[in-house]
């Protein structure tokens, strides 16, 4: 038995379902989301991709060779140079700064699923540390193409949100979705059917974890 990513999914395809057509996705899709509960993701999201950067640190500890220490190091410059400096601008247009930005508090879902991450790569290896990352790498981009063949989608300058999809449908999204698909189904293939198991879970942790962080942003908890 070989295995791909898409196994991955299969696994547990209620909750990835759950995930990618979440509420928070359908009403920021037809612009019916609640300004409020848009800025209290985009916040947090920041707090999110600070730790995030910290998992890739970790991922390139974790690296075994070369190319994926190179991987590493790409997938933490990407972040702290391009996402996150992208994060902090689009803040801004939504009424939010950056001091205000440095100086928030997590909420506890962003708490549960970073630290989720962080401690499965810290105990597992680098392909643990992966699939705990993939919901997150492959997820949005696929939401966004979710929302483009969606009936209800509004694009333009009738969905105030429209810049965050074009964010995740933007063609450097998309190759690094692709590209960590690519890496993970390299990895799988050669994983025996016990070992599998070990990773389903992952997947369907951050998977769900993903979820609370959709919830978090609608009821706008901390
Ligand atoms: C919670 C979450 N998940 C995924 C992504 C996409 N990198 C994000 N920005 N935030």
């Amino acid at each position: 038995m070989s295995y791909r990513f898409e196994d991955l999914k299969k696994s547990c395809q209620s909750e990835w379902r759950a995930y990618i057509e979440h509420s928070f996705v359908r009403q920021l899709g037809d612009a019916s989301l609640a300004r409020e509960a848009f800025q209290h993701y985009l916040k947090q999201d920041y707090l999110f991709l600070i730790q995030f950067a910290r998992a890739f640190a970790l991922a390139a500890y974790k690296s075994p060779t070369l190319s994926d220490l190179k991987q590493a190091k790409e997938g933490l410059q990407a972040i702290v140079d391009v996402e996150l400096d992208l994060h902090i601008s689009y803040c801004r247009e939504w009424g939010i700064s950056e001091e205000e930005l440095a100086n928030l508090p997590e909420a506890r879902a962003t708490i549960a699923y970073t630290r989720y991450v962080l401690d499965t790569g810290n105990r597992g290896d680098l392909l643990d540390l992966h699939v705990a990352l993939s919901p997150c790498m492959v997820g949005y981009g696929e939401i966004a193409n979710w929302l483009n063949v969606r009936a209800e989608t509004l694009r333009g300058e009738q969905n105030p949100y429209d810049a965050w999809i074009a964010m995740y449908e933007s063609v450097e999204f998309q190759e690094a979705m692709e590209a960590e698909i690519h890496w993970l189904d390299e990895r799988l293939a050669d994983v025996s059917p016990s070992r599998f198991q070990q990773l389903t879970r992952i997947f369907s942790d951050a998977t769900r974890l993903e979820i609370d962080f959709w919830e978090m942003g609608l009821k706008q908890s901390d």
